[in-house]
């Protein structure tokens, strides 16, 4: 089932059973749902089959960063289980990206790629650190035009970054946008954060939400409250 809805919920637990039981609570006609390292480790692909049986639309978020045969392979396995989105590192670099949307394409698949600029748990710091002297915007913006002009559907950036790239790449790029943390919620391991409703008017076109509905005391209940401040905007 396709959803009109922005939000995709990271199940990010240790095993199928605990992502099935969150999984089971939710509804493929409110989010959609994201796989990611841990979960696809421990589980591997039962647990697409699983979340496709219930009707859900699931991005596979595994961050493929490879020489370009390698990625592509990778990517379309992934599309070939019938993943709505996947992504790929954008510092793998054009050729990397390139192969990876020329296999989906030579193959008919219609999967959404897109790929990582900056994590949102960087922030300055962290990018000195591994020899880049530019500020996380402008960090983000080499990366997003490079992986527009590679063939990417979209990013995933930060959505303090996202009206910039809304202006840069077009309302129809896909802005993915981690690090959301509602006024109830901590913010934990993340670094440019925005609130849902925040994010939506800067241009995110998904937020994904993790923690703040997966660690609630009440899932459904913070769900539904940012549902709430979403509908708001
Ligand atoms: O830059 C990125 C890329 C991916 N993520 C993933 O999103 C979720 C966020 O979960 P929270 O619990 O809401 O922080 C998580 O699965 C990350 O692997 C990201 O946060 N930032």
């Amino acid at each position: 089932m396709s959803t009109a809805s922005p939000l995709i919920i990271a199940l990010d637990y240790a095993s199928l059973d605990a992502a099935l039981c969150m999984a089971d609570r939710l509804d493929p006609a409110r989010c959609r749902l994201k796989v990611g390292k841990e979960l696809f480790t421990r589980s591997g692909p039962e647990i697409l089959e699983a979340l496709h049986g219930r009707g859900f639309e699931v991005f596979l978020d595994l961050k493929f960063h490879d020489i370009p045969n390698t990625v592509a392979g990778a990517v379309q396995a992934a599309a070939d289980q019938g993943v709505w989105m996947v992504n790929v590192h954008a510092a793998g670099g054009r050729r990397m990206m390139a192969a990876a949307r020329e296999r989906l394409d030579r193959h008919g698949l219609t999967t959404h790629l897109i790929a990582v600029t900056v994590l949102t748990s960087m922030e300055q710091a962290d990018l000195v650190e591994v020899g880049v002297s530019s500020t996380p915007a402008e960090q983000v913006e080499r990366l997003a035009a490079l992986a527009r002009d590679s063939g990417m559907d979209g990013v995933v950036c930060s959505a303090q970054e996202a009206r910039r790239l809304q202006a840069l790449c077009g309302t129809d790029f896909l802005k993915v946008t981690p690090g959301i943390r509602p006024s109830f919620a901590a913010a934990g391991d993340q670094r440019r954060v925005m609130t849902p409703a925040e994010a939506l008017r800067a241009g995110s076109t998904h937020l994904v939400v993790g923690r703040p509905v997966t660690q609630a005391e009440d899932p459904m209940a913070a769900l539904t409250a940012i549902e709430a401040e979403l509908d708001a905007v």
